[in-house]
């Protein structure tokens, strides 16, 4: 790779709670065993989307490989808006909610031959309320669950398990909420209403079998009911989803109302309580390099 075509490697040190010393220099020693020309930007929290902007600019970035979670990705992402630039994932989230669905091999060496290979998806990228979402969002219990585990003190899953029950003694369940999906209108009552364009989250639950990342429509699935059975089937990606327990519907659009507020997360991250949510598939595409076989697998 010559100096023009230089590699922007993002690095997220605080991402996933763990030091990422080793992790870089591991990197380091792979890009310069393979000749790669590249830069590194440490994010700071701060602006770090402008300043990456910059740099895809003056330096004329085309690759950029991120090392961080989910958040990393998106200010990223923002950074690249609609330029022809190809992101690879070095996931090192705490719950890596969208690398989780390219099954990423979990040697660096490995991860950096997909960043340097030729094989890539074009992902749908969807708009929630001005919030930019690649891969899940939603409405109701599993957002409020999320925002108590941000206010918690303790990380991981166990810190989630730990929030299940005050969140659902919390919660005034059923809600009731009003979908407008392209042109249809449905009302009904439920726990949940996720925006999905990947199958899985990070945590390996699969809510969203049919989720194919680039296809051009994400889905919109109503969780009816808290089914302890059901759930447990999202472990399992081919398991019969109950349609007592989920609906889903594919859509392009969609825009959702409730008489009260509801929590909402955005790519596992909290937003805020809303009324309403508005979400629309934008026109440009984000550019990921995935394993080579993935891309009839999404
Ligand atoms: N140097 C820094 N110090 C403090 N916060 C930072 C720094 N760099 C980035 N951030 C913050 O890190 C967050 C993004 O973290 P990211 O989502 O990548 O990791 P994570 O939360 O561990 O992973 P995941 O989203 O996959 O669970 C953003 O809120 C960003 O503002």
């Amino acid at each position: 790779m010559d100096s023009k075509n230089k590699l922007l490697l993002v690095v997220n040190p605080i991402s996933g709670g763990s030091g990422k010393e080793q992790l870089i220099q591991e990197i380091t020693e792979v890009l310069n065993h393979r000749k790669v020309v590249f830069t590194t930007y440490e994010t700071t929290g701060e602006k770090d989307e402008s300043h990456i902007r910059k740099i895809i600019e003056t330096q004329s970035i085309q690759k950029i490989m991120v090392v961080g979670g989910d958040g990393t990705i998106q200010t990223v992402a923002k950074a690249v808006d609609k330029r022809d630039v190809a992101l690879s994932l070095i996931p090192a989230g705490s719950a890596n909610g969208l690398a989780s669905n390219f099954q990423f091999p979990t040697t660096v060496e490995d991860q950096i031959d997909i960043a340097l290979g030729d094989s890539y998806i074009l992902l749908d990228m969807i708009s929630i309320n001005d919030h930019l979402c690649l891969h899940i969002a939603d409405l109701g219990i599993n957002a409020t669950l999320i925002k108590n585990y941000e206010n918690s003190e303790i990380r991981g899953k166990l810190g989630y398990a730990l929030q299940t029950i005050p969140t659902l003694m919390e919660s005034d369940l059923p809600y009731s909420f009003s979908l407008t999906i392209d042109d249809q209108t449905i009302n009904l009552q439920g726990v949940m209403v996720a925006i999905a364009n990947a199958k899985q989250f990070g945590t390996g639950a699969v809510i969203n079998p049919e989720g194919q990342m680039d296809d051009g429509i994400f889905e919109v699935l109503i969780f009816k009911k808290l089914m302890l059975i059901d759930i447990l089937k999202t472990l399992d990606e081919d398991s019969y989803r109950n349609p007592e327990f989920v609906e889903c519907y594919p859509a392009t659009k969609v825009s959702i109302a409730c008489p009260s507020e509801v929590s909402l997360q955005v790519d596992g991250e909290f937003i805020g309580n809303v009324k309403r949510v508005s979400a629309e598939l934008l026109s440009t595409k984000l550019k990921i390099m995935v394993p080579t076989q993935e891309p009839n697998n999404l």
